[in-house]
């Protein structure tokens, strides 16, 4: 048996995979599994018990990585699940930059009692006009789930689009239509580029990349759209930016109070991954992460551990363990083995930075006691008896 906890509401049509080998408790302390969309985990207190956690989404800045990985707690994220509603997202953002289609909203609705509604509005609507994509450049900065569907989106509407990625894997590579350029700088993207949107994860190294430094290397008039995270851009340097009109509209998912006082901006809240789609294909893509880990051991789309995959356990029996990545780890381990008499028929090790996951199918009935004596090895995080 299994407890799970939720820590934000996750689509019913993943919970409702959950077997009954699981039950759900409000108690964060006894939950064996976590899943969580954008709940704050970095104060929270991990428990012993606590063995996975899975981001129904894709950013993972939310959870500490680093700290789960010490205690042996597999991070799971669900790629590409919501990457389709960012996307359209995105398009709505663009759209509602190219002209002042807010602003002619608020008017009509400001101008419901107008019984000259019809002849006024054609005096009106110079003050909202703008222009059209069609031919603009766009820059997408990240090509990956989401990067790949904008940049093909956007050259659907016939936009020029360059694209930059110093990571882009191969498969988001043959997604790209040809049309896309992929570029090698970002300054390339900057000095080119009408729109510029920007899809890569919150990390210490992109933490606040779109800097007066970027803005200055920009074209006058130039719109930012980013539904990634708030803290990509540099508040400070986006007010001046606005003000001065280096930036003509700033397009984001994230509002704050900075961000709110600005002009210019258009900004939704948080709304990216909030459709019924994506909501529900999250949901079931964690909800296999978990039941395939709990269960099999398996480790597929973890954030901070390899994956790490050995099908499900023919043998008599399977034993799990999460270790540091340092020299002599299986030597220490598999002696635990031996020391027992337990064959091992079949084993499968992967590392990944610091961490590293090993799954041994024996040839005899996993006991607490081999358990016991594999977490008393140094170096051993974390050790679980799946069969
Ligand atoms: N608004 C929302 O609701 C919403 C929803 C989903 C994702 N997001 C955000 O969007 C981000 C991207 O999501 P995704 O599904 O495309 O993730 P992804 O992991 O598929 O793609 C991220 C891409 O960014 C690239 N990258 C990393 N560092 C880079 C850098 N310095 N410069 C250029 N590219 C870099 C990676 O190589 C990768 O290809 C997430 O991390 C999350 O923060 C927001
Ligand atoms: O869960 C959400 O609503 C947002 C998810 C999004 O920010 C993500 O990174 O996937």
């Amino acid at each position: 048996m299994f407890k799970y906890t939720c820590l934000n509401p996750i689509a019913d049509v993943g919970l409702n995979n959950l077997t009954d080998e699981y039950t759900k408790t409000d108690d964060f302390a006894e939950a064996d599994a976590v899943l969580v969309r954008s709940a704050a985990m970095h104060d929270m207190e991990l428990s012993d018990n606590l063995c996975a956690v899975a981001r129904a989404g894709a950013g993972v800045n939310n959870i500490p990585l680093d700290k789960c990985a010490d205690k042996g707690i597999v991070v799971f994220n669900t790629p590409g699940a919501n990457a389709n509603g960012v996307k359209e997202l995105f398009v709505t953002g663009m759209l509602l930059a190219a002209r002042d289609v807010v602003g002619g909203i608020e008017w009509a609705k400001e101008n419901a009692d107008n019984e000259n509604i019809s002849k006024d509005m054609e005096k009106a609507k110079k003050q909202f006009a703008g222009t059209e994509l069609m031919g603009k450049k766009i820059g997408v900065i990240g090509l990956g789930a989401i990067g790949v569907l904008v940049a093909n989106v956007a050259n659907r509407m016939k936009m020029d689009v360059y694209g930059v990625d110093p990571f882009l894997s191969v498969n988001n590579a043959l997604s790209l239509s040809r049309d896309v350029k992929i570029v090698k700088s970002y300054e390339e993207i900057y000095k080119n580029c009408d729109y510029i949107t920007i899809h890569v994860p919150l990390l210490e190294d992109t933490k606040g990349m779109l800097n007066k430094e970027a803005f200055d290397k920009m074209k006058d008039g130039v719109v930012i759209l980013n539904m990634a995270r708030d803290t990509l851009v540099n508040d400070d340097d986006m007010k001046a930016a606005l003000e001065s009109g280096k930036v003509a509209k700033y397009v984001t998912d994230f509002p704050n109070p900075a961000v709110m006082k600005m002009p210019n901006v258009i900004a939704t809240p948080h709304l990216g991954a909030s459709t019924a789609e994506s909501e529900d294909n999250c949901a079931v893509m964690a909800v296999d992460e978990i039941r395939n880990y709990m269960e099999n051991g398996n480790i597929v789309n973890s954030v901070n551990y390899p994956n790490c995959d050995a099908g499900v356990c023919d043998t008599k029996g399977r034993i799990t363990v999460c270790h540091k990545n340092v020299p002599a780890m299986l030597n220490r381990i598999t002696n635990v083995f031996s020391e027992a008499n337990i064959n091992i028929a079949h084993m499968t090790n992967k590392s990944r930075g610091n961490y590293a996951y090993c799954i041994f199918d024996i040839d005899s009935e996993s006991s607490a006691d081999v358990a016991d004596k594999l977490s008393a090895v140094d170096g051993v995080l974390k050790v679980r008896i799946i069969k």
